[in-house]
């Protein structure tokens, strides 16, 4: 059979459930594939190999006594490690949490499970999912497959990598201000970020807990829709989970065409600052929706503007509260402890030796802008713009379906480019970052390579709250319009590894 790395996630579960091939078969080639190009590419922190085939082996068990198999059942998967997995070690790309083994599955993973998803491993990712390229993490970085000096996007560049190397055909990732959405533009993947409540944070590491939400990330619209109806859905273990029905995401993948729908382009989200090959993407993006029935309006959300500014005083505070967890006597690492240091010093050496530099920085950030005297003037200020961001989607909103921009400024940029230089690295997220703030759903699209640098280009697309399936309306449309003016998806054009 031709390389089983190769199919979508859809097929190879349709292939497993007429017999074609074995879950078995399928991890396997992908542990092989594994094997063969993450030296190269350092997708995986940590491998389950016994459990991936101890799944894979139930799934073929059930199968061969004639019982139903779900729509994703046997399928490999790579996990993000700031999800908690029972007995598997979780890091969270940190030095301070190596050697923790979670007692619990997060619901995520729980769900992966009952619908015998076969985890291969945890992926690598920024520091507590601070960062925008995958640098941050304490166990070296991972490199884009498209050009392997470049970063593959973060926080959540393991994931997205594993699928642009064809090392797994479904990855989880998490997103706070845009490490699901930037890593899937800059690899040619697609990203969803649900709905905030949509998904459930349950055992989800917390970096920020009023934008962090967790989400699928594909090689295709349909993939990434199966996986997210896999995931979703009220979760009495999240206080923030919505209880509603998840929205109908699968049929929404089908699409072909976009009649009636209306689309706004963000006036705020382009042109100055943005890479030219990016834009004129993004431009030719904008005329094939309304090639394909939508009717395109501009729209003018003049707060978007303040989003980084709102984010970069929000999540840090939230962050130092967050991380405080983190100090020697519960998880992980310890330092210090000797017998000639107090406590309070042993939490002192091990958050100094554990935490890298942009988590120090955060926790900085966030306590200063929550300390007594300057709480109104940066984080009640932030929360204030926050709101006024929502305002910006819910008027947009009365006149449009959707929302559309490019997912990030620029294409992959190469390793080591942005360390010294915070700033642009979090520029990043510039058109990302207000669905966090706000909650509402959105995703990236691939939408072809840059003519300047032949990277891949994203399309960004925002939908209301628990209106995800209109984000899978126009992925799919975009994905089957340019499939067949290029004749094949667009990974097939990246380079052989
Ligand atoms: N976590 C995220 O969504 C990534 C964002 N670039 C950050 O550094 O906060």
């Amino acid at each position: 059979m031709t390389d089983l790395t190769r199919f979508t996630a859809a097929r190879l579960a349709e292939l497993i459930r007429s017999g074609e091939t074995s879950a078995v078969e399928v991890a396997q080639a992908h542990l092989d594939r594994i094997a063969k190009v993450d030296d190269r590419i350092h997708a995986f922190l940590h491998l389950d190999v016994d459990g991936a085939m101890a799944t894979a082996r139930r799934v073929d068990e059930k199968s061969a006594a004639g019982e139903t198999l779900g729509p994703l059942a046997g399928v490999p998967l790579a996990l993000k490690d700031v999800l908690a997995m029972k007995d598997v070690p979780t890091t969270c790309g940190s030095r301070i949490l190596e050697g923790w083994r979670p007692p619990y599955d997060a619901t995520v993973v729980r769900r992966l499970r009952d619908a015998g998803l076969v985890i291969l491993g945890k992926t690598n990712m920024d520091e507590f999912a601070m960062g925008s390229s995958t640098e941050n993490s304490a166990f070296g970085p991972t490199r884009n497959p498209w050009d392997t000096d470049r970063i593959p996007g973060g926080s959540g560049g393991g994931s997205s990598a594993s699928l642009a190397s064809f090392q797994a055909p479904l990855a989880i990732g998490t997103d706070t201000g845009g490490s699901i959405r930037q890593p899937g533009s800059v690899t040619g993947t697609v990203g969803v970020k649900p709905t905030y409540g949509g998904v459930s944070r349950y055992g989800l590491v917390a970096f920020s807990s009023s934008l962090d939400q967790a989400g699928p990330c594909a090689r295709n619209v349909l993939d990434a829709a199966l996986l997210h109806s896999v995931i979703a859905g009220y979760d009495p273990l999240d206080s923030t989970s919505i209880d509603m029905p998840v929205p109908p995401v699968v049929v929404a993948a089908q699409a072909t065409d976009l009649r009636g729908m209306r689309v706004g382009v963000v006036k705020e989200l382009g042109g100055e600052g943005f890479q030219p090959g990016v834009e004129q993407r993004f431009r030719e993006a904008v005329d094939l929706l309304s090639e394909l029935g939508a009717e395109v309006v501009e729209v003018s959300c003049p707060h978007f503007t303040y989003g980084l500014a709102a984010y970069y005083l929000i999540a840090p505070s939230e962050a130092s509260s967050n991380l405080a967890r983190f100090d020697g006597m519960r998880y992980g690492l310890r330092t210090g402890d000797d017998g000639r240091h107090s406590a309070e010093d042993v939490m002192t050496l091990t958050r100094e030796a554990g935490f890298g530099a942009e988590v120090k920085r955060r926790i900085m950030i966030g306590t200063y802008a929550l300390s007594s005297g300057y709480y109104d003037a940066y984080y009640g200020q932030a929360q204030k713009v926050r709101t006024l961001i929502s305002r910006d989607f819910d008027r947009a909103f009365e006149q449009v379906d959707v929302l559309v921009s490019p997912t990030t400024p620029t294409t992959a940029f190469r390793i080591g480019e942005r360390v010294d230089d915070p700033l642009a690295m979090y520029k990043a997220d510039l058109c990302t970052i207000p669905s966090n703030l706000a909650g509402n759903a959105s995703a990236s699209f691939p939408a072809g390579l840059s003519p300047d640098d032949g990277l891949p280009v994203g399309l960004h697309v925002m939908a209301p709250v628990m209106a995800d399936d209109r984000l899978y309306r126009v992925g799919a449309a975009v994905e089957a319009a340019l499939e067949q003016r290029w004749g094949h998806p667009l990974l097939e054009e990246a380079p052989e590894l």
